[in-house]
């Protein structure tokens, strides 16, 4: 488990200094007796927020767990509060907007006297509280990182229940966050910690009875699932209004308009934030489930009808076809209701509090619509990418910020120990994932490796053996990094240039993957020294030295990038070291899907550039004189890992310790260095047990292999196990009822595959016949079962 110390907080905090002082000063008197917090109105979230950042990085652990826990109840006090007052307001109107003198004019004063009402509200609510909280605190709440800083100041002074329990929460709103899913591993291999410690604190009222009625529903409990399920769709509804109240303050203008542009872009940005909160609610267990509110009403008409109240099954059949019209199970359930004494058409009236909340939802999606197509946002917004590199080290998690800022204070002293400078990055040079270093060699190594490449440098190596693979007016020749070693056996190059060959593109390998902080290690897929040498010096030319492309996709007419073969479609990054600038033209450059350029670096001695493999690129013509560089093409995938670095380092340790050999082998004429594809790497495997059985000829396509030996018997056995034990929790787990099995599918399992059992689950339920799980099925049946039942 990652638990930083004395790391360095990346938030702005809101509550420095003097005010920090006073808040913590304030709570140290309250100490125990803080819960009442609307009796200190002036503390507010923000600044216990702040205050619990400050012990956490004072390492006052549980310092920090008080301020963070009374921060995360003031939040919901304050928003709670916030979102009643704007309720209660809705409704104070002082002007007839029926028979008005001038509509607008009304319709306005009305809004002068409810922002009067509301004003009012806040002030006999709050107090003396300040009403100004910064929207990137407000995000952190909404995201609830106070948990992961609870959980991390818990975990510190051993106290296992709190720490599980806010990890937990965390996690079910982060859900993809691994830093939280390695704790939660964590901490479940802790003997201390109990499966009931993993409990959502922040679970919804209408989550927990939705719960509830799944419970009740798998132990046919027909009463509890009215029960539970009614109350449910009912405080759903009040959630989603509190959801919607709360955006009404969240716009932050920035420019000077016209009093109704104003109005305009204000109520579009509050349209956009309403239109999120059933994607924010639909959840159960944090798992996003598909038409929340209509599966509630499927389950309780199937409740009512085993009840044998078919009116009220019948409402609430009409209220599902409300939300999922012509859905073929519920139509059918409808016509055997329609069989029954006493049931007619007016029986499917929608619930009326459904039938208002579709109402809503599906004017907004109209406006919405009608602002997508037609609304003029203002263009002069531009995006903003200063930050772009920044966004490389931006985290989520606590854990992740610490380890985030270690990482770019890593690659700094990296940069400053081998004194590379940064000359370009992503702004400059139009694109994520770019940037242009110098210092990786001196103007003497340069020297050494331009030799390198003339002296043993084979003629079209590396392009198929076409000297002259992208220009007629220009001759390629390049050598690899094995055959360089080679090149020092048979003493025709000096050991020097050699190893600088192979050192400077392991840095080149390092700096790319710091940089551009990846998660996994970087592989060489492909190095080569390259030199492109004009053959018509001084002539006009309009052609490139290397015409624009990407180097793991086919760029097709139209820009497109297809992952298709012959292209090396597992290389991810590239790193071009340029040797030297006395040449001319020659320049690398970005280019746009549309083939326009977007930046363009020159070379000379010792400049990185790096970029992703998927950028578009080339190179101008060299229309005099000789270009060098040595590329290195990099893989995420170590299948695709090339042997030469190893070859090259063995063959050059042996002559270091045997000079004698130098000189005595001869030199192989023979060039194999062509680009190493999956076969060779697959050598690799061939010693530790893998076998290929068959590769893509035997298999009859591309991009496939078959091979044996990856697992062992006992390996295969425990994977097994694995499988089993998901399968019984499985079926604990239809009706989410178990917070432990969507906790164990986080680590047992891959997360997307724990999503996807728990998203059959909810569709099945709504009559999918392709679902395979016999909760599924009996649901599917049992619909059925309603009309066979009237139909026999
Ligand atoms: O040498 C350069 O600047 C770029 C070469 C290149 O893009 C390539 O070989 O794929
Ligand atoms: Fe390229």
């Amino acid at each position: 488990m990652a638990a930083p110390e004395n790391s360095k907080i990346r938030w702005r905090s809101v509550c420095i200094g003097k005010i920090t002082v006073i808040v913590c000063t304030i709570l140290t008197i309250l100490t125990q007796k803080c819960s009442a917090l609307p009796d200190f109105p002036s503390v507010t979230y923000e600044m216990m927020y702040s205050a619990g950042l400050d012990a956490y990085s004072n390492q006052k652990w549980s310092d920090c767990m008080k301020f963070m826990s009374r921060a995360i109840e003031d939040y919901h006090f304050y928003t709670e509060t916030l979102a009643e007052c704007r309720r209660l307001c809705t409704k104070a109107n002082k002007f007839n907007t029926q028979k008005p003198v001038d509509m607008q004019l009304a319709i306005f004063g009305n809004y002068v006297y409810k922002s009067n009402c509301i004003r009012k509200c806040k002030m006999t609510k709050f107090k003396t509280r300040p009403d100004n909280y910064s929207a990137e605190v407000d995000e952190a709440f909404e995201n609830l990182k106070p948990y992961d800083y609870y959980q991390l100041c818990a975990f510190k002074i051993q106290l296992y229940q709190h720490a599980a329990a806010a990890a937990y929460t965390f996690l079910l709103s982060n859900k993809d966050n691994e830093a939280m899913q390695k704790n939660i591993h964590y901490y479940r291999s802790l003997p201390q910690v109990k499966d009931e410690f993993f409990v959502n604190l922040e679970e919804k009222p209408y989550q927990t009875h939705y719960i509830r009625a799944v419970e009740a529903y798998n132990r046919e409990d027909w009463l509890g699932v009215i029960e539970s399920m009614e109350k449910s769709t009912r405080e759903y509804f009040k959630e989603h209004r509190t959801c919607r109240l709360l955006c009404e303050g969240k716009v932050e203008q920035e420019q000077q308009l016209d009093f109704i542009e104003n109005i305009a872009d204000y109520f579009i940005k509050v349209l956009d934030c309403k239109k999120s909160c059933g994607q924010k609610l639909d959840k159960i267990y944090g798992q996003f489930i598909e038409d929340f509110i209509a599966g509630c009403y499927h389950y309780l008409q199937f409740a009512y009808f085993k009840v044998g109240e078919f009116n009220h099954a019948s409402e609430c059949a009409g209220t599902y076809l409300l939300f999922k019209p012509g859905d073929e199970t519920m139509e059918a359930n409808k016509d055997a209701y329609l069989r029954l004494k006493g049931i007619g058409p007016m029986s499917f009236t929608p619930r009326e509090d459904a039938q208002k909340h579709y109402d809503l939802i599906a004017f907004e999606a109209q406006l919405l619509k009608y602002i997508d197509e037609h609304y003029m946002f203002d263009i002069t917004e531009v995006i903003d990418d200063d930050d772009e590199f920044d966004d490389l080290f931006l985290g989520d998690s606590a854990d992740e910020l610490d380890i985030l800022a270690k990482k770019k204070h890593d690659l700094e002293e990296f940069e400053r120990a081998h004194g590379f400078q940064v000359f370009a990055g992503p702004k400059e040079l139009k694109g994520k994932k770019r940037v242009v270093v110098d210092g990786f060699l001196t103007d003497e190594q340069c020297g050494w490796l331009k030799e390198l490449a003339n002296i043993g440098g084979i003629k079209g190596d590396g392009y198929q053996q076409y000297s002259t693979p992208h220009t007629k007016h220009e001759m390629y020749h390049g050598i690899t990094v094995d055959k360089a070693a080679e090149l020092v056996e048979g003493a025709k190059i000096n050991m020097t240039a050699a190893e600088l060959y192979l050192n400077v593109s392991e840095l080149m390998r390092q700096y790319t993957e710091k940089y551009l902080n990846l998660a996994s290690p970087l592989y060489f897929h492909f190095t080569h020294l390259v030199c492109r040498t004009s053959l018509d010096d001084g002539e006009e030319r309009t052609d490139l030295s290397h015409p624009i492309h990407a180097d793991n996709c086919i760029m097709t007419t139209d820009g497109k990038c297809l992952k298709k073969l012959p292209a090396f479609i597992w290389r991810d990054y590239t790193g071009l070291l340029y040797l030297n600038d006395n040449f001319e033209g020659g320049e690398f450059f970005f280019a746009d899907r549309n083939k326009s350029m977007q930046s363009s670096v020159k070379p000379k001695c010792g400049r990185l550039v790096s970029f992703q493999a998927s950028d578009y690129h080339g190179v101008k013509a060299v229309t005099s004189g000789q270009r060098c560089a040595l590329a290195v093409w990099f893989t995420l995938d170590r299948m695709y890992q090339e042997t030469a670095h190893d070859t090259a380092f063995q063959l050059l340790a042996k002559l270091r310790e045997n000079p004698d050999l130098i000189g005595q082998k001869k030199e192989t004429e023979k060039d194999d260095s062509v680009p190493v594809g999956k076969t060779k790497a697959l050598e690799v495997y061939d010693d530790s047990n893998v076998q290929v059985i068959a590769t893509d000829e035997d298999l009859g396509g591309p991009q496939r292999m078959a091979a044996d030996g990856l697992a062992t018997e006992e390996e295969c056995q425990e994977l097994c196990k694995l499988a089993n034990g998901h399968g019984k929790r499985g079926s604990g787990y239809r009706g989410h009822v178990s917070p432990l099995s969507t906790h164990e599918s986080f680590e047992g399992l891959d997360v997307p595959e724990a999503a996807e059992a728990a998203a059959v689950q909810g569709d099945g339920y709504r009559g999918k016949e392709k679902q395979s799980s016999p909760h599924t099925k009996h649901e599917i049946f049992a619909g059925l079962n309603v009309v066979h039942a009237y139909k026999d």
